[in-house]
């Protein structure tokens, strides 16, 4: 479970990217964070993952107080993460396979077990095919499935993307879209920013920022 309660984040030159901010994501729950550019949605996500912590307030991911967290145990919250964040580009340089694996081989996970694991998430992502490629061969909207299965195949309890369909078309962001509520269907929890309207209309919780302040959900 996700709970902020009552989180402001202020920024050095005093940039308030949220304030007073309050809301409970349960277990398994799907939601879509919505809000105009500087609304705080990236800042909100970041705070999931301890990439910033809050300013006042509380934010505590599955019982781990954010702000209280030491930098040792930053790897073991986000063992239970899987981030999709533009920060995190695919390697060009090696395969899709190879991608997609490096997070169990620096896990510990043998080669072997690695590339099993991997090449089911490429399937899942429908990828398969793909799995020798270079990054750079393919469109936008399959290098962002490539970042779906990498970021799942530790097999996180969070699944936190920010704007994972920015730039893709309507077919492509469809598919990215299918991918991630695929494995909100097998009880991961999803927490995705985005400025899409069909999905934001599609009758899913949608968390709506303006200015750092959260707007009242719609019943
Ligand atoms: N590292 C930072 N240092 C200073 N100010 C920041 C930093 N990150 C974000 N901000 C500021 O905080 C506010 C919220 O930014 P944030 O990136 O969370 O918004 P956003 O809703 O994700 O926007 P976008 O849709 O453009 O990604 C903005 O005013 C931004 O300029």
């Amino acid at each position: 479970m996700i709970e902020f309660q009552n989180v402001s984040k202020t920024y050095a030159g005093d940039a308030l990217a949220l304030r007073g901010v309050t809301l409970t994501i349960a277990k398994g729950e799907l939601v879509y964070l919505a809000g105009p550019s500087g609304a705080g949605k990236s800042t909100l996500l970041k705070m999931i993952a301890a990439m910033e912590r809050p300013s006042s307030g509380k934010v505590t991911v599955n019982g781990t107080d954010i702000g209280k967290l030491k930098a040792a145990g930053i790897p073991f919250l986000r063992r239970n993460l899987g981030l999709i964040f533009q920060q995190q580009r695919l390697l060009t340089d090696r395969s899709v396979l190879d991608n997609v694996m490096m997070p169990m081989l620096v896990a510990g996970l043998s080669r072997a077990e690695a590339e099993e694991r991997a090449r089911a998430a490429l399937e899942k992502v429908g990828l398969l095919a793909r799995a020798n490629a270079q990054p750079l061969a393919l469109s936008g909207g399959e290098q962002q499935r490539v970042s779906i299965a990498r970021a799942i195949v530790n097999r996180p309890q969070i699944i936190l993307a920010d704007e994972p369909t920015a730039n893709l078309d309507r077919a492509s962001a469809n598919k990215v879209f299918d991918a991630l509520r695929a494995f909100n269907n097998v009880g991961v929890t999803c927490v995705i920013s985005t400025h899409d309207d069909l999905v934001l209309e599609s009758g899913a919780r949608v968390i709506r920022l303006a200015q750092g302040e959260l707007q009242a959900e719609a019943a």
